[in-house]
């Protein structure tokens, strides 16, 4: 099968005849192979050729000027130190392989570009529901698609608001089981240990008082589906064993019955707690942990992704409030400020006040903020005498750090807060700085070479 664009390759070897072969051999298989020269912008994913006497540690620092998504796959024409390889993964190769060592290597990188172009598919319409183009988003995207076609219990880990459930949910979604049944989703802090887990096991008639008839528990009907445990630090410990069991096991019995049933399903589990922590203070079984993650998902806060605040307000306008008149850019601005501790949740509530005062069919304008969502001027003048910058410079000079070096950290501050708010986008943020697109560029390379 011809690819239809090109697969791109560098090479960082003298060994041309043995490279001729190897792309002779990609050839036949029907990949067009094309040499990226210096300076020209990856097109898509490719191949890097190396061997034992590549100068890896220069090759690294090229890497690290490429776009951080950038899929590559290092194909060795001979043995490479392990110390080598893991420093080739490290610099954002996804793959290092040994060419003449492994058996069927056009199938590696056949499956490899295969799997990316399902996941790029698969990024791009999660991206429709879960919002955000942020780089720290995509690579959450990314997991969450590899997550969803493994067969580990996942954990997913973030502050209160930053979408757990909806990563839950689009998990699920993404499960390519045949034939999967239900997302079943159960709240632990609603659980009640008196009831010795009916929510999650189910109970025979008569098994308590109020048990007026038998009934299936979450187990039950999340069989062949999906459960998924929301706030899964609330469970009290006596239920924490008794599901324990049941993942170790895959059995479980209802409320007052002495008959074991099956269940099996997927689970994904979420907490705004620091599970690991709360595992050292034995408030949280170990084991329990251990099995609940397989594979952990850390959701990052809006605070650190502040390029998403304006896909996602502007999206929360749309979808939510059906406004389709312009947003002023004063308003997106203005957006930026708050730190957010509800994360995305908040943002949406915020989002949501803003609509409802809004009048009429004109722009969305900075007269629509409510009064008592107005900013904190006492914050935002930090700069004077008194104010957090001046904490943080007394705090650097209490460092030992002298006016150059403070310079170069403010500049340094202000250079990644401008590009963040204008989403990337140096030109803008240039602009916003006074200063020339260069210095931002050079900014962003000396960033992504410590990626
Ligand atoms: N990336 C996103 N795109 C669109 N909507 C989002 C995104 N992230 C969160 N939301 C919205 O924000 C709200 C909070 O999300 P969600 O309930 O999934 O967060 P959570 O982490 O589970 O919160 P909590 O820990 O408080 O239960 C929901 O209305 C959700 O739809």
């Amino acid at each position: 099968m011809m690819q239809s664009a090109p697969l791109w390759f560098r090479p960082y070897t003298r060994q041309l005849a043995q490279l001729a072969d190897l792309l002779g051999e990609l050839e036949q298989a029907g990949f067009a192979t094309q040499a990226l020269r210096g300076g020209e912008a990856p097109p898509g994913p490719g191949l890097l050729f190396v061997d034992a006497e590549t100068d890896l540690p220069a090759l690294q620092q090229e890497l690290a000027e490429l776009p951080a998504a950038t899929q590559l796959i290092a194909v060795s024409l001979g043995p490479l130190l392990s110390a080598d390889i893991w420093g080739l993964l490290r610099a954002g190769v996804a793959e290092v392989f040994n060419w003449f060592e492994v058996e069927k290597p056009v199938q590696i990188v056949s499956s490899r570009l295969h799997y990316w172009r399902m996941l790029d598919e698969q990024v791009a319409d999660l991206q429709q529901r879960l919002i955000g183009r942020s780089a720290c988003w995509l690579n959450t995207l990314r997991q969450l698609v590899d997550m969803a076609h493994s067969n580990c219990p996942v954990l997913v880990l973030g502050e209160s608001g930053t979408g757990k459930e909806l990563v839950a949910q689009a998990m699920h979604q993404l499960d390519p089981r045949p034939n999967k049944r239900d997302c079943v989703v159960v709240d632990c802090t609603t659980l009640i240990p008196g009831l010795s887990g009916s929510e999650l096991f189910g109970h025979e008639k008569g098994a308590f008082t109020n048990a007026i008839s038998t009934r299936d528990g979450a187990l039950a009907l999340a069989h062949e589906g999906t459960l998924f445990l929301d706030e899964l630090g609330e469970l009290p410990l006596p239920l924490q064993a008794e599901l324990l069991r049941a993942l170790q096991e895959g059995t479980y019995k209802r409320v007052g019955s002495n008959t074991w049933r099956q269940a099996r399903f997927r689970l994904v589990s979420a907490t705004n707690r620091n599970l690991a922590e709360e595992v050292r203070q034995g408030t949280f079984r170990q084991d329990l942990y251990y099995r609940i993650s397989g594979w952990t998902c850390q959701l990052p806060p809006l605070r650190e992704r502040k390029e998403d605040i304006a896909p996602l307000a502007e999206h929360f306008f749309r979808q939510h409030h059906h406004l389709t008149q312009p947003i002023d850019r004063q308003v997106y601005d203005f957006l930026l400020l708050p730190d957010y501790p509800g994360n995305v949740r908040e943002l949406q509530q915020l989002v949501s006040r803003i609509a409802n005062k809004h009048l009429g069919e004109g722009p969305v304008t900075i007269g629509d903020i409510p009064r008592s969502d107005w900013p904190d001027f006492g914050r935002l003048n930090a700069a004077a005498p008194g104010g957090e910058l001046e904490t943080g410079v007394t705090s650097l000079l209490y460092q030992g750090l002298g006016l150059k070096e403070i310079k170069d950290q403010v500049t340094e501050i202000a250079k990644k807060v401008a590009i963040s708010h204008e989403n990337g986008n140096l030109k803008l943020a240039a602009h916003r700085l006074g200063c020339s697109e260069r210095t931002l560029q050079m900014h962003r390379a000396e960033g992504e070479m410590v990626r």
